[in-house]
């Protein structure tokens, strides 16, 4: 429906503004939340959560109707209250600004919209339909939810660490290559699964960091 392609964006103590503060809003704050955004809410009205949050500190919260004299310099804008025209204001404030905006009745206009998504540790799985039916991307979501499981938490934290480990000490970029591609094939999800995987890991650390220690294209673990 709509041209758009998927980035995973950084948005860490970003200033992010969401104007508006209904159940539409509350979930694109939740998504904010979880990336670690400075939140800041304009609406003169909020979701008791979103009041919940800003007891918490978690984000600011001005309590009143959107004038574009608030609107500073956010990394983003979320335009989400349930008024057409003024979501429309807050697309075109944005846009003279040059700042990105998402508004939640106008995907046409939108320069990013949310996909379904969920997490599993660094693992993060995320569906858009192109905006064409969101229902079909939660569905979807669902689906693979069930597919992916919190072992992938562990699996990744592993992969993770174990690249940053090797690209410090193998500076060979073939032999780095060989000793991923022989990891992979060591299937160890399996080993999470099975009960098997701490000590997997230590024989593998200890024998990687044995000074002694060459990889010959085989890691014999
Ligand atoms: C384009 C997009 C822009 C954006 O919001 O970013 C958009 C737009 C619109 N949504 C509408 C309606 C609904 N949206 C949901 C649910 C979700 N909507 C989400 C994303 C997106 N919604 C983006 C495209 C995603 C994609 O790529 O497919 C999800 C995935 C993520 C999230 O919101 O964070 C989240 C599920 C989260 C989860 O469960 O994981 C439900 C179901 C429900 O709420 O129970 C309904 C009611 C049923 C229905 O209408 O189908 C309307 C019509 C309003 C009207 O008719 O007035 C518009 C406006 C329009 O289509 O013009
Ligand atoms: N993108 C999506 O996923 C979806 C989008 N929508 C759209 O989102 C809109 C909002 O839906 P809800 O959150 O359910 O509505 P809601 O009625 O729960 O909340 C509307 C919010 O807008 C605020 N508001 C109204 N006028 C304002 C102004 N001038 N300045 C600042 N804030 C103002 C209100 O105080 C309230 O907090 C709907 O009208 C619909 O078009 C609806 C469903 C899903």
């Amino acid at each position: 429906m709509y041209d758009v392609m998927p980035i995973m964006i950084n948005v860490k103590q970003k200033e992010c503004l969401v104007v508006g503060g209904g159940k539409i809003a509350e979930r694109k704050i939740s998504s904010l939340m979880d990336a670690m955004a400075n939140i800041k809410v304009i609406s003169p009205k909020v979701t008791v959560q979103i009041k919940h949050w800003h007891n918490e500190g978690k984000l600011q919260i001005y309590k009143k109707n959107y004038d574009v004299s608030q609107i500073g310099k956010p990394f983003l804008i979320i335009a989400a209250t349930d008024q057409s025209q003024v979501n429309l204001q807050v697309y075109e404030d944005a846009k003279k600004r040059n700042i990105l905006v998402s508004i939640v009745d106008r995907p046409d206009y939108s320069d990013f919209i949310f996909p379904a998504s969920f997490k599993r540790g660094k693992l993060q799985i995320a569906v858009s339909t192109s905006g064409a039916s969101p229902i079909v991307a939660r569905t979807i979501k669902k689906d693979l939810e069930k597919q992916y499981g919190d072992d992938y938490e562990i699996y990744l934290d592993f992969l993770g660490e174990f690249r940053s480990f090797v690209k410090k000490t193998i500076h060979d970029t073939k032999q780095r290559q060989a000793l991923y591609k022989e990891i992979m094939d060591l299937d160890i999800l399996r080993l999470i699964r099975i009960g098997k995987f701490h000590s997997f890991q230590k024989e593998l650390y200890k024998r990687l960091k044995d000074p002694d220690y060459k990889y010959n294209g085989n890691i014999n673990c």
